[in-house]
C-alpha cells in the first residue's frame, strides 16, 4: 500500500488546466481572480468631508471663532462648493468635497448655531476631519492581485472601480455521487434499515464555497446501474466525486466498473486511516479526474480536504499555504498508517494549538461539528509529544 505523501503526490499529477471566465462580480464571491485589479481613481476621488457641520478656512477664522456666518450648504453628491470670504463658513455634511477655500472640518456638537451664525465650542486642529483625496491609495495603482480568494471585501473593492464583470479561474463540472441501497434523500423518513444521504449533501456545500454548482448523482449496488450511471457521469463532468463502494464488500462495486468503463487506476488504497480505502483514477480520453473516497462521513470529508483540495488549487496554479500548529496532548501513532485527527485549535498569543475532539471513529459524523480541523500525524515509533509542532488542515 502507498503512503499519504506517495498519493497525494500522484493526485497533483493529474491536474485539469481550467483556464478562465469572466463572470458577473456579484456571482464571482469564492472563485479566485485571474486579472491583476487597479484603481482607477483616486482612493478617495476627492478630499471627503468625514463629520457633519462646518467646513472653515483655518487661518481665516482661527482668531475669531464667534459669529462665522454660514455662507452655503454642501451635501454628497454635490459639485465641488467654493468659500468666498475666509472669516466665513460653509455647513458641510459627510461625503461631501470639501468646498475650495477651505482646510478643515468641525462637527455640529461642537458648534452652536443661531440663525446663520456659528460659535465653535472646542479646540481645532488644521485639517482635521477631512479624508485625503488619494490617501489610501492613488490612481493607477494595483489595489488586487491574481489568485486571491475573492470576499464581499474584494466585491466593494472591484465595485468601486468600476467592474461589472470580472476575470476568475474557470470552475471544473464536478459531480457529487452517492453510492449505496440504503441511502435516501434528505426529504424521506427512511425505514429502520435506511440512512439520510450526507456525504454527498456535505461535499456539494463545501463546493459551493469556491462558486461550484455540482451535479448529484445516486447509485444503488447494482452494477448495471453503477455502469449507466458513471458512463454518463464520466462524459457531463470533469470531476466525479464519490463516496461508498470503494472497500472489500460484495457490493462494493465501483473500482470494477470503473476499470470495465475505461477509467485508468492511478492508486487505490492508502496507508492512513481514516480515509483507507480511497480509489483514485482518471479518464484519459474524456478528460475527467475521479476521486473515490470511502463512504464513512470522517473518511469521505477527510480526503475531500486532504486530496481534492490541493488537487483543485494546483489545477489553478494557486500555492495552498501549509498550517502547523501545536500539540496540547500526547498522541501515540503506530506504524503503518498516516493518522488524521480532529482537532478543536485555539490561538495562543501568536500559537495556533490544537487538541483531539470527542469522537466515535470514522461513522460518527457529528464529531466534524466539533472540529476546526485534522492534524496529520506520520507513523512513527516515537510518541508525539505535547507542545510538538505538527501539520494542520483547516475544515472551517
Ligand atoms: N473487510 C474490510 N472491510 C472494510 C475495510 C477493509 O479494509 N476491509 N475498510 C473499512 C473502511 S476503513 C472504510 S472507510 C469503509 C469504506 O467502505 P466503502 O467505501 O465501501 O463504503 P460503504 O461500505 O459504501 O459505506 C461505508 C459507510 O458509510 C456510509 N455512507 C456511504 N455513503 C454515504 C453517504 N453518501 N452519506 C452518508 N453515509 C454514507 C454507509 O452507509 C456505510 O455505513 O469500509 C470499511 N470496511
Ligand atoms: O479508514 Mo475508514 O476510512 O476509517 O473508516
Amino acid at each position: 500500500m502507498i503512503t499519504f505523501e506517495e498519493a497525494l503526490k500522484m493526485v497533483l499529477r493529474h491536474p485539469l488546466h481550467l483556464g478562465n471566465e469572466a463572470v458577473p462580480l456579484l456571482e464571482s464571491v469564492g472563485r479566485f481572480l485571474d486579472e491583476p485589479i487597479f484603481a482607477d481613481r483616486d482612493f478617495p476621488p476627492f478630499n471627503r468631508v468625514t463629520k457633519d457641520g462646518i467646513a472653515i478656512n483655518f487661518d481665516g477664522v482661527i482668531d475669531s471663532i464667534q459669529n462665522i456666518k454660514i455662507e452655503n450648504m454642501a451635501s454628497a453628491g454635490m459639485a465641488q462648493l467654493s468659500l468666498r470670504d475666509d472669516k466665513n463658513c460653509i455647513e458641510v455634511m459627510t461625503g461631501a468635497v470639501l468646498p475650495k477655500n477651505t482646510d478643515t472640518v468641525i462637527m455640529y456638537e461642537h458648534l452652536t448655531i443661531d440663525g446663520e451664525f456659528v460659535v465653535i465650542n472646542e479646540k481645532v486642529n488644521k485639517g482635521q476631519n477631512v479624508h485625503y483625496k488619494g490617501s489610501d491609495e492613488s490612481k493607477g495603482i494595483q489595489v488586487l492581485s491574481v489568485g486571491i480568494r475573492i470576499t464581499p471585501a474584494e466585491i466593494g473593492v472591484m465595485a468601486s472601480v468600476g467592474k461589472p464583470k470580472v476575470l476568475v479561474k474557470k470552475v471544473p463540472k464536478v459531480c457529487s455521487i452517492a453510492t449505496g441501497n440504503e441511502l435516501v434523500d434528505i426529504d424521506v423518513e427512511p425505514e429502520p434499515h435506511q440512512i439520510r444521504k450526507s456525504n454527498s449533501i456535505t461535499m456539494l456545500s463545501a463546493l459551493s464555497g469556491f462558486g461550484i454548482k455540482g451535479n448529484s448523482l445516486h447509485l444503488v449496488d447494482d452494477k448495471v446501474s453503477i455502469e449507466k450511471g458513471l458512463s454518463q457521469a464520466l462524459i457531463e463532468n470533469d470531476v466525479l466525486l464519490l463516496s461508498g463502494g470503494v472497500s472489500k464488500g460484495k457490493f462494493d462495486f465501483i473500482p470494477e466498473v470503473m476499470d470495465s468503463l475505461g477509467v485508468e487506476k492511478i492508486f487505490h488504497r492508502v496507508a492512513q486511516r481514516p480515509g483507507k480505502p480511497f480509489w483514485f483514477g482518471i479518464h484519459k480520453e474524456l478528460q475527467t479526474v475521479i476521486f473515490s473516497f470511502p463512504g464513512n462521513p470522517v473518511s469521505t470529508f477527510a480526503n475531500y480536504h486532504l486530496y481534492f483540495l490541493p488537487w483543485l488549487y494546483t489545477s489553478w496554479d494557486i500555492k495552498m499555504e501549509k498550517q502547523y500548529a501545536k500539540l496540547k496532548v500526547n498522541l501515540d501513532v503506530n506504524p503503518p498508517l498516516t493518522r488524521f485527527i480532529q482537532v478543536k485549535s485555539q490561538w495562543n498569543k501568536n500559537c495556533l494549538e490544537v487538541t483531539p475532539v470527542v469522537e466515535n471513529g470514522s461513522g460518527d459524523l457529528t464529531s466534524l461539528t466539533r472540529a476546526d480541523g485534522f492534524i496529520c500525524l506520520e507513523p512513527r515509533d516515537e510518541v508525539y509529544k505535547i507542545g510538538e509542532r505538527v501539520r494542520f488542515v483547516n475544515i472551517r
